[in-house]
């Protein structure tokens, strides 16, 4: 479903169990702050209005988001973190250097999700211009990093009912 003249930061968490046990990491990349602390702080948002204790919240930046994947590995190798929510702002720039770092901080983000078999959201925005990161960042479409918080405690959700069912 297109962005356009949507927000799609509206969610719906009363069907979320209790989540004020779990231990969640977010990692920020530093390029575009402007935006990634806006994404950041979306993130948090979501996760203290689920009672997630500020000690349980662990916050981590990275230079770029090209390193947001290994990031997101040094908490799941070295922290009992139960997910991980990414968050970064890529704009388009002369070169197809955009392309690469898009590429790679996508792929890399899925391959840690799956090594550690936990969630490791993928809240990076992907955009052409400066404008279209702050619509998604606070503005008319929504805060990506308020998106990529509810996917991560639904995913833990689902993991934890899964592991306690009796199929
Ligand atoms: N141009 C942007 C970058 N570039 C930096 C890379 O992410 C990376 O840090 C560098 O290539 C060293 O490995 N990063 C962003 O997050 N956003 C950009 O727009
Ligand atoms: C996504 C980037 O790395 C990009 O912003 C860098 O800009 P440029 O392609 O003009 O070097």
């Amino acid at each position: 479903m297109a962005t356009e003249n949507k927000n799609l930061s509206q969610h719906d968490l009363n069907d979320l169990p209790d989540c004020s046990g779990l231990r969640v990491g977010v990692v920020f990349s530093e390029w575009n702050d402007e935006i990634t602390h806006a994404l950041r702080d979306g993130a948090i948002e979501v996760l203290k209005s689920q009672n997630l204790s500020d000690h349980n919240i662990v916050v981590k930046s990275v230079p770029g988001s090209f390193e947001l994947p290994l990031g997101a590995q040094f908490l799941c190798e070295h922290d009992t973190v139960d997910a991980v929510v990414c968050v970064g702002s890529v704009i388009r720039g002369e070169t197809s250097h955009f392309e690469y770092v898009c590429q790679g901080v996508a792929h890399g983000i899925k391959d840690v999700s799956l090594k550690y078999n936990k969630p490791v959201i993928f809240g990076v925005l992907t955009d052409d211009n400066i404008e279209q990161s702050r619509a998604r960042a606070g503005g008319k479409h929504g805060n990506k990093g308020i998106e990529a918080a509810v996917a991560a405690l639904k995913m833990v959700a689902l993991q934890m009912d899964l592991s306690q069912s009796n199929y």
